[in-house]
């Protein structure tokens, strides 16, 4: 299914944005509406849009639930499983899914590399935005997903510089790229939404033990 707004998503849309910027956690430091629509709302959507997505997806270091809440209402028939390692933030996006009753997400919380002993290969898809360099995200997304299954990496104009880290990472995890989708959110703020397929089985000792994948990148340092 290809992503679409429609009444009842907009309206959704608008109310997780508003809890987001008022959370007592600090989710996000922006509080402006229009700078959240822009930066949180239009930076997910827009590389998304001539996307067909289906299956079951999770949103690794979710944080405040982006991209993971934006997508589960964008893909209603999808399955989003939202995983990050801070239990409050965890409770946090608990009462979001709950407030905006979003049948087709979970909160999960735990760190990726834990999360990769009972799930392995569970996932049609895994999305990361912000959560560490682009090879170490490989690495904590490759175990999750199965053969043919898709990473979607949102990554800023530094994409560039970290590119050749990423692409030794995803020959270590049985990865080959797939696309990059460039976009703007504004005039003048690039973004890419880069795209790995998982072309054959991660090797088994990833992703190698807790705290190692930021210790020693697979891309080297
Ligand atoms: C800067 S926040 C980004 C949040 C959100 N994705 C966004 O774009 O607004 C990074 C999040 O990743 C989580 N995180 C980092 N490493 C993780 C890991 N190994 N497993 C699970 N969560 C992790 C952190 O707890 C934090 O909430």
């Amino acid at each position: 299914m290809k992503a679409f707004l429609n009444k009842d998503k907009r309206v959704k849309i608008e109310s997780y944005l508003k809890f987001l910027i008022s959370s007592r956690h600090n989710l996000t430091a922006i509080k402006d509406p229009t700078e959240a629509y822009q930066k949180h709302f239009l930076d997910i959507y827009l590389p998304l849009e001539g996307l067909n997505l289906k299956g079951n997806f999770i949103d690794i270091g979710t944080g405040g639930g982006v991209p993971g809440i934006i997508c589960a209402i964008l893909f209603p028939e999808s399955e989003w499983t939202l995983l990050d390692s801070i239990g409050k933030k965890v409770k946090e996006i608990e009462t979001f899914i709950s407030r905006l009753n979003l049948k087709n997400v979970r909160a999960v919380c735990q760190r990726a590399e834990e999360h990769a002993v009972l799930n392995r290969e569970k996932y049609s898809g895994a999305f990361m935005r912000a959560v560490a360099r682009a090879d170490i995200c490989l690495e904590y997304a490759a175990p999750l997903i199965h053969i043919g299954g898709r990473i979607y990496l949102y990554r800023g104009p530094g994409w560039k510089e970290e590119k050749d880290a990423a692409e030794h990472a995803a020959s270590l995890l049985g990865l080959s790229i797939d696309r990059v989708i460039e976009y703007k959110i504004e005039e003048n703020i690039k973004r890419n939404l880069v795209i790995y397929k998982k072309v054959c089985p991660t090797p088994v000792e990833f992703p190698r033990k807790t705290g190692i994948a930021v210790k020693k990148p697979l891309g080297g340092k």
